[in-house]
């Protein structure tokens, strides 16, 4: 399979702080790959820079083989972005928005099938700073995809939704993965990844500091990820 995101050595400073320190790892193409780390640890920021919206201070980044800044043009038709806060879009009716990006796209999905499939039919003439939470979450995850992404960036995608709706964007991502896309999700949902993903980033104060499959850093399921992911990112308490 083709490498489809390439990291190495990325360092990203706000001011002083580094919030990505050294990181680097590898994304298979036609995978799902989560990235989890606690609060703070860098996640979004390392997501931010693979669609270009920040660059490094050092290290490099390579999307599709692109890099993200000097070829922004080319790379952003191919990747489909959901980002955790679509508040810019506040008096636009939920449809028009969707339609409206469909337009950017030469090859867009049918637009009432992805309705339809994110259950966006009864909020569609609903401006988008009355949705509610969950009904946000599933416009910007179709506004990710709308354009036929080869990859899809996923911040914390079932953030707020209730049991169904999870397992409806659940079964979508599987779907997307079927269909040959690569998809990266930031989630600190451990069941989520756990069931989602081919492959598991922890991530720590900007670094990554574990990987795997789910399997193999459950020691096949003897394990549950959430307690993986607590002993891995635990605070070291003194012992006195
Ligand atoms: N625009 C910014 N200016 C200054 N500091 C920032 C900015 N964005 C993020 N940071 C800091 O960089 C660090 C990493 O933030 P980031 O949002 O990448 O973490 P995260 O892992 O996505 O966190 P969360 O799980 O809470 O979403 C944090 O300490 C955060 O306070």
């Amino acid at each position: 399979m083709p490498v489809a995101v390439e990291i190495e050595n990325l360092v990203v400073r706000y001011g002083e702080k580094a919030a990505v320190d050294g990181l680097s790892l590898t994304v298979t193409g036609g995978t799902v790959t989560s990235v989890l780390g606690p609060n703070g640890a860098g996640k979004t920021t390392t997501v931010e820079t693979c669609e270009g919206f920040r660059r490094p201070d050092s290290g490099s980044v390579r999307v599709l083989g692109l890099d993200p800044i000097a070829d922004h043009d080319e790379l952003m038709p191919r990747i489909g972005v959901m980002l955790q806060d679509g508040g810019a879009w506040s008096g636009v009716r939920a449809l028009e928005m969707l339609r409206y990006v469909a337009t950017l796209h030469s090859h867009p999905l049918d637009i009432n099938t992805l309705v339809d499939r994110l259950d966006l039919g009864t909020c569609g003439r609903t401006p988008y700073r009355r949705l509610s939470g969950g009904q946000k979450q599933r416009l910007s995850l179709a506004l990710a995809i709308v354009g036929r992404p080869e990859i899809a960036f996923l911040d914390e995608p079932t953030t707020g939704l209730d049991p169904l709706g999870r397992r409806e964007i659940w079964q979508l991502i599987r779907d997307l993965r079927d269909d040959g896309v690569t998809v990266v999700l930031t989630t600190h949902a451990m069941d989520e990844a756990e069931q989602l993903s081919d492959q598991v980033h922890v991530m720590s104060a900007g670094k990554v500091i574990a990987s795997g499959t789910p399997d193999a850093l459950t020691e096949h399921h003897t394990k549950s990820l959430e307690d993986v992911f607590l002993e891995l990112t635990a605070p070291k308490r003194e012992i006195s």
